[in-house]
């Protein structure tokens, strides 16, 4: 317990020791809001940085997209927001750090995702639950250890109150309701381990309508929202030569574990990473989250 409340605390307050000698080519950030992602995301990191230097006042949206100073624009709005943004963004030639859902709608991620191709842009989405934990659930299946993968569940969802009434998740007109937040990653979960191949079949399906706003939030309110104490942070995946579990698949770098049960042999756990063996977990986001973007001549991709 004393470790977790350690591990707790140094992640919300990163180490000094965190600090890289800054390059010249470093990437400088406009931040269109100051959503309560805002902090973790950006700012906290930023800070690790003697030189980084935090912009604030009246300027618009337009007017940090516009600023050539800028290189890449943080998008933290809610949901509904995201598309247009992204796109005003990406036409003033920024590459966009985007928030989870990236669109609300299949037509707006592709519109997102060729209008960045075409301009030689980066669109990355702040999908930061693919640590290596989940990466080595991964690599197990696609040892073949366990065979064929035969089916997979995900479950996510945090004790009732998690989430304020007026927060902007039970908004619809602002993109909320559960499948654009904790079903964005039980979706992200299940297409992930059952690539490259599609699943064959949904086992199970149910839809339940609705004909309001408050009929949609109870539906939503009962699968994402449970009323137990404990979060649900689990993904498992049955093969036909035995299973795998991981715990906390989403913010593995608290806590997890993963359970590997091949049939006829013992169980084992394992950990990706455990705390403070060299922040694997975050040197592996970061080459990811700047992987492919070096800083190009001003104006240069408009
Ligand atoms: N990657 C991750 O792990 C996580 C991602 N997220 C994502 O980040 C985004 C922001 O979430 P969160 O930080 O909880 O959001 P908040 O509710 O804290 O912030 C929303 C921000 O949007 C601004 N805003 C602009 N227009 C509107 C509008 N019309 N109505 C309401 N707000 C508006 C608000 O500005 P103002 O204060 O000026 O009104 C506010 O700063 C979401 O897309 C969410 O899915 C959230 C948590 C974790
Ligand atoms: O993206 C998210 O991840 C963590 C959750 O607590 C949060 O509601 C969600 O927006």
């Amino acid at each position: 317990m004393l470790a977790f409340i350690s591990r707790v605390q140094k992640i919300a307050n990163p180490p000094s020791s965190a600090v890289q000698p800054k390059e010249k080519t470093a990437l400088k950030f406009g931040c269109l809001d100051a959503a309560n992602i805002v902090p973790g995301a950006l700012v906290i990191p930023a800070k690790s940085h003697p030189d980084a230097k935090a912009y604030g006042g009246a300027i618009g949206y337009q007017d940090m997209i516009n600023d050539p100073e800028v290189d890449v624009i943080y998008n933290p709005l809610p949901n509904g927001l995201h598309f247009e943004w992204t796109m005003k963004a990406l036409k003033g030639g920024k590459h966009v750090l985007l928030e989870k859902p990236a669109a609300n709608t299949e037509d707006e991620a592709r519109q997102i995702f060729t209008l960045a191709e075409k301009k030689g842009l980066v669109v990355l989405e702040a999908s930061y639950y693919r640590f290596p934990s989940i990466q080595r659930v991964k690599a197990i299946l696609d040892s073949k250890e366990l065979g064929p993968t035969k089916t997979i569940t995900a479950a996510l969802s945090a004790p009732e109150g998690t989430s304020k009434p007026d927060d902007i998740r039970w908004k619809y007109e602002l993109g909320g309701g559960s499948m654009m937040d904790p079903g964005s990653y039980t979706v992200n979960v299940l297409n992930y381990l059952a690539s490259p191949n599609k699943p064959k079949s949904v086992l199970t399906a149910s839809a339940e309508p609705y004909s309001s706003a408050t009929e949609h939030k109870q539906i939503d309110k009962n699968y994402f929202w449970n009323d137990s104490s404990f979060p649900k942070l689990k993904a498992t995946v049955r093969c036909e030569g035995g299973s795998i579990e991981i715990f906390n698949f989403l913010m593995p770098h608290y806590y997890h574990y993963i359970t590997v049960s091949p049939k006829g042999k013992r169980s084992r756990t394992e950990k990706a990473y455990k705390f403070g063996d060299g922040s694997k977990g975050e040197d592996w986001c970061i080459s990811l989250s700047t992987g492919g973007i070096t800083r190009s001549p001003r104006n240069s991709t408009t």
